[in-house]
């Protein structure tokens, strides 16, 4: 019926749910399982998750585990056995790095080998695009179905749902309207927003870029700390200027600002990843420890949003040689890479060196 949701809609709510600290249910090839938030899951329900008396484990990735010395028996992802006295403090210590030098012994942590963890891993990966903690609670139930309508919970069939989660979700163009720029008064903001109820993003174009050829381009993301506050941790306001005054300048270009805060890990976690960095690790380091790789961005999306605008080719402003080889991957031509090497300071010079020693960055 179509007045129920559909597999995308049901993930939307499950992510909502999630973030409010809500259980979902998962049912998988080989089970179902009740699902919360290590991050967001409130004391009380903690207390029924482990009154139900169900062998249940911590999802964390192989990074988190690798920090926490747990053995990861499925590679990407660790399912530590949840003691059946485990406290919210408990959970909270495996999923967040905040507090691990000040109490580096949290375990011995005992890790689950046999069994199935695809609905462990589908877990984790819900949390990181609900720009959570990736760390889940994960509770076997019998009959998943019951389970979800005795408890008034959604309820996600995950074999269905996987191919949903790996896809680009199609985006919609909403509205467009002129905005006159201090670095060009001909400007106009298209709003894009993806059919998955995710973020939305945004092209700012300067001029009217002739699609015949390669048209100068920047694809930026989101830094809330860098564009609005003008943090002295990173070069993205800078950045962010220079591209526009270089579009305005030329008379024409298309800057797509992707809201991929912290690269991909959302405004909550970079926050997590700047305390980290605080204690002397760098910031791919503090992801690692945060459990996300150094880099969770889809870059999938800026080349779905140019295609929409019309651009096969480009001309792009950045130092990062991984967004290059995406677009690439993604049928865009980088004609030319232009260079944007601007607002470096004496808070950013370890992390500019940390981006070219292990991200590759040409400075
Ligand atoms: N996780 C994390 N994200 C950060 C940190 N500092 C900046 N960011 C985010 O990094 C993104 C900018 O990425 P960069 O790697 O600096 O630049 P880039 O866009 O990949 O490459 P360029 O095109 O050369 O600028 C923005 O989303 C920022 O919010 C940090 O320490 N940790
Ligand atoms: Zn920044």
């Amino acid at each position: 019926m179509t007045l129920s949701p559909d597999l995308t809609e049901t993930l939307a709510r499950a992510r909502a749910d999630l973030r409010m600290g809500v259980g979902i249910v998962l049912i998988g090839e080989s089970g179902a399982a009740l699902v919360l938030s290590a991050e967001t899951i409130a004391p009380a329900r903690l207390a029924d998750v482990l009154a139900l008396g169900l062998p249940a484990d911590l999802a964390i990735t192989g990074r988190r585990a690798q920090t926490l010395k747990a053995r990861a028996y499925d590679g990407d992802i660790a399912r530590v056995v949840l003691p059946a006295d485990a406290s919210l403090r408990w959970v909270h210590s495996i999923a967040d790095p905040a507090d691990d030098l000040a109490t580096p012994m949290k375990g011995p942590l005992n890790s689950r080998r046999e069994g199935d963890a695809a609905l462990h891993r589908f877990a984790i990966t819900l949390c990181k695009s609900s720009r959570l903690l990736p760390a889940a609670v994960v509770v076997p139930v019998a009959d998943g179905v019951a389970f979800a309508a005795d408890n008034a919970l959604s309820l996600v069939d995950a074999t269905a749902a996987a191919p949903h989660l790996e896809a680009l979700s199609p985006l919609d163009h909403v509205v467009s309207a002129r905005v006159p720029l201090r670095a060009a008064e001909n400007a106009r903001l298209h709003i894009f927003r993806p059919e998955d109820g995710s973020e939305e993003h945004y092209a700012i174009e300067i001029g009217r870029p002739d699609r015949e050829k390669p048209v100068l381009a920047r694809l930026h993301s989101a830094c809330f700390t860098g564009d609005l506050l003008g943090s002295l941790k990173c070069d993205c306001g800078p950045q962010l200027n220079a591209a526009l005054n270089a579009m305005g300048s030329e008379g024409a270009g298309i800057l797509l600002y992707l809201n991929q805060e912290g690269r991909g890990i959302g405004l909550a976690n970079k926050m997590r990843a700047y305390a980290l960095q605080d204690q002397g690790f760098d910031t791919v380091e503090a992801n690692h420890r945060l459990g996300f790789e150094d880099d969770e961005r889809d870059f999938r999306l800026g080349a779905q949003i140019l295609g929409k605008l019309g651009v096969s080719q480009v001309r792009l402003l950045t130092n990062n040689p991984a967004k290059i080889a995406r677009m690439e991957d993604c049928g865009i031509k980088v004609a030319e890479r232009v260079p944007l090497k601007v607002g470096e300071n004496e808070h950013n010079t370890r992390y500019l060196a940390t981006k070219a020693a292990k991200s590759g960055h040409m400075l």
